[in-house]
């Protein structure tokens, strides 16, 4: 079926074996035994045992060519499961903060997407991620950086650790984004509270929510989303291996479906948590029993809820509805 991807942090598509790949041609070496060894080590008891693991990864991206060879991987995988569109995100300070360049990634990565309509039939979009955990006044340094490059990325957003680190605190910096004209989303309701989600939309004024599931917990919340179609990104097969929820048979997706908010699925961390896109949907299926109708609502939902022209979102969201 035909769908935008909305949510993927193109680092957490970083899949074992093109980390031993990388570290080969990059002369590092890596303290695991093998790919098995490293991929056995995917065990996460919450969102913090995660990003220990998502940023030692990320370290053997040193060169353009690098970030090329990830996303080519990623938009392979992604177009096979039927991907059309995907605005992907990216963590700028991931990198700087170890010495690479802001233009390496975006340079690696963009000879990725530039061909990628052609190659791979996927249209994208960058969205930069402000690491939550290193600050407002990193992330304003960060904005000051990308706006030299401001064509390039669509928009950003906020994510990492999030407990202790809610949405009101990056106000400043999301304002001057908006200013400059970037569409804005923000992780918010993943691990942390419903309050956060209530920040991202009344502080930060986001288009879109990622995660948002606990939004749940907080009924004028779930009807001020529902009311105000604002989209959330949910990524199933995250939540349960985050232990952000018990089993994807107790998923709260179908409650935030049935309160009328424009629900999409996506991969979040494909290769860390188990699936791309494709997975995500074939598993909630299988376990929430959602029907090929519901499944084609989400799919729509994913497309409507994109940053595309209004021409080509239509163009697309005709596909998917009709497929
Ligand atoms: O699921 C996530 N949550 C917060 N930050 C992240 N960075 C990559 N994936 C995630
Ligand atoms: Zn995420």
């Amino acid at each position: 079926m035909p769908k935008a991807e909305l949510h993927i942090h193109i680092e957490g598509a970083l899949e074992p074996e093109l980390i031993f790949d990388r570290a080969r041609r990059n002369g590092l070496t890596l303290p695991y035994a093998d790919v098995d060894d490293l991929r056995g080590r995917y065990q996460f008891t919450d969102l913090q045992s995660f990003l220990d693991l998502y940023y030692t990864g990320m370290n053997v991206l040193r060169t353009p060519e690098d970030f090329t060879a990830l996303t080519e991987e990623y938009l392979t995988r992604a177009a096979r499961q039927g991907v059309r569109h995907a605005e992907i995100f990216f963590d700028p300070q991931a990198h700087t903060s170890r010495g690479v360049a802001l233009e390496t990634v975006l340079d690696g990565v963009e000879a990725a997407l530039a061909d990628s309509r052609r190659r791979f039939g996927v249209s994208t979009a960058l969205i930069a991620c402000f690491l939550r955990d290193r600050g407002p006044e990193e992330a304003e340094r960060t904005l000051d950086e990308l706006l030299a490059h401001k064509h390039r990325v669509i928009g950003v957003g906020l994510d990492s650790a999030e407990l202790g680190h809610p949405p009101a605190d990056f106000a400043r910096v999301f304002s001057r984004a908006r200013q400059e004209g970037l569409r804005l989303v923000a992780h918010a309701g993943e691990e942390g509270p419903a309050e956060y989600v209530w920040q991202a939309l009344d502080v930060l004024g986001v288009d879109r929510v990622d995660h948002g599931i606990r939004a749940v917990e907080d009924t004028e919340l779930v009807r001020r989303l529902a009311r105000d179609r604002v989209p959330l990104t949910v990524c199933p097969l995250s939540n349960v291996r985050l232990r952000c929820v018990d089993s994807l048979s107790e998923h709260c997706l179908p409650r935030l479906a049935d309160a009328g908010i424009p629900i999409t699925i996506n991969s979040d961390d494909p290769s860390y948590f188990g699936g791309y896109v494709g997975d995500n949907f074939a598993e909630i299926e299988r376990e929430l029993g959602f029907d090929t109708t519901a499944l084609r609502e989400f799919a729509v939902n994913s497309v409507e809820a994109s940053f595309l022209p209004e021409s080509e979102r239509e163009r697309l969201r005709e596909q998917t509805a009709t497929h």
